[in-house]
């Protein structure tokens, strides 16, 4: 019999082939509203495997309600919304989309410290506002981005694509992980002139960057990573992005911090709590650039990551090599389990 599985979102229909051709395959048939948590813990009692959305809560809740569960194929790079100890525990395996989204996010990145340092944002409200009444030498003066110190907080895949693009802006880079990455180092210095450096220590990256950017996952050790004593490191004249999760950043901290001018500016494409709406106190804010969480959403990158969530479900329930497995001691699992009856 083929495995079942349940979609919790519409997906393209090049991952909605590949899940089809393998499985007995349900949904919930919107592309733009998550699935209820009721209909969703319904939906599951009787599949074998999930592909779920950033969106959806995947936790001991889920798991007692889907008692024949033994993937969860999640489609995102980032699995905060999974209790991954619980799945662990169970045997069920995880699974995420890395690497393909690599690049796009990275230059979601870009555009933000770009927007955020040149008040590219700021400067469409006021024309948009009928503000502007002549040129002036000190009307609307930003800070360079060429030459900037640049500082990536988690230079790991999307971190390291961030770098990359820093050394046509000719900027020295530093970086913090818990770990140094010879790799990155050895890449970036291939360029002639380029400069990159390991610092240990997280203050120091901020007291000496003029533009931080922040890529870590969000895990118990990087929740609220940056607060007010964080970014009271930071240069007045600094530009801070998020691109990561929002609850690495103190939020309210972050909102007092920008009033105050330190950091003088910020991106963020994510928020503690998700989606903001128009009252968002960050909206107050003549020096924040924001975006709803779009750092992978160009047309060929959200394909691909549905696609290889599609094949990272179908490959766990039809015995194949997973290309992405997050808990290799659930796939072993999935491995040895007998074919769904
Ligand atoms: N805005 C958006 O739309 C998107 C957001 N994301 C977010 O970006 C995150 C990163 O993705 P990706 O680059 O692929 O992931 P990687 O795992 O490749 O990179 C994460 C980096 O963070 C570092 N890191 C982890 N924990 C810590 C810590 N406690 N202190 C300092 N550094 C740390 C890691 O290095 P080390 O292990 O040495 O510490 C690693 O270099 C995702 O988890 C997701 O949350 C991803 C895609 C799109
Ligand atoms: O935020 C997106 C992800 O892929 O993680």
């Amino acid at each position: 019999m083929r495995p079942r599985v349940y979609l919790t979102r519409r997906l393209p229909q090049a991952a909605v082939d590949i899940v089809t051709a393998a499985c007995e395959t349900t949904f919930w048939d919107d592309e733009a509203l998550p699935v209820p948590r009721e209909t969703l813990l319904r939906a599951v009692a009787e599949v074998d495997g999930i592909l779920t959305l950033l969106t959806d809560r995947v936790d001991v809740e889920l798991l007692d309600a889907a008692p024949r569960l033994k993937v969860v194929a999640n489609m995102a790079v980032g699995y905060d919304n999974v209790d991954l100890p619980a799945l662990t525990a169970r045997g069920v395996l995880l699974t995420n989309t890395p690497d393909v989204l690599t690049e796009t996010t990275a230059d979601l990145v870009w555009a933000l410290i770009l927007a955020a340092s040149r008040r590219v944002v700021e400067g469409h409200r006021l024309i948009a506002a009928g503000g502007w009444s002549t040129w002036s030498p000190m009307f609307m003066v930003g800070q360079d981005v060429h030459g900037a110190t640049l500082g990536i907080v988690g230079a790991g895949r999307i971190g390291a694509a961030v770098a990359r693009r820093a050394v046509g802006f000719g900027m020295p880079i530093l970086y913090h992980n818990r770990h140094p990455s010879p790799a990155l180092e050895a890449q970036i210095r291939a360029t002639p002139g380029a400069a990159i450096r390991y610092v240990p220590n997280l203050d120091d990256l901020l007291t000496e960057s003029d533009v931080v950017v922040v890529m870590v996952p969000l895990t118990p050790e990087t929740r609220g990573m940056f607060g007010a004593r964080e970014f009271a490191l930071m240069k007045p004249t600094s530009v801070f992005v998020n691109a990561s999760r929002g609850p690495v950043i103190r939020e309210a901290e972050l909102i007092d911090a920008l009033q105050r001018g330190r950091p003088w500016a910020a991106g963020l494409d994510v928020f503690e709590r998700e989606p903001i709406g128009a009252d968002h106190p960050l909206l107050t804010l003549p020096n924040v650039v924001l975006t709803p969480h779009i750092g992978s959403a160009t047309v060929a990158t959200r394909t691909r990551m549905a696609v290889v969530a599609a094949t990272n479900l179908v490959a766990a329930l039809t015995g194949q090599p997973v290309p992405n497995p997050v808990n290799d001691g659930g796939r072993l699992r999935v491995e040895r389990r007998a074919p769904p009856v």
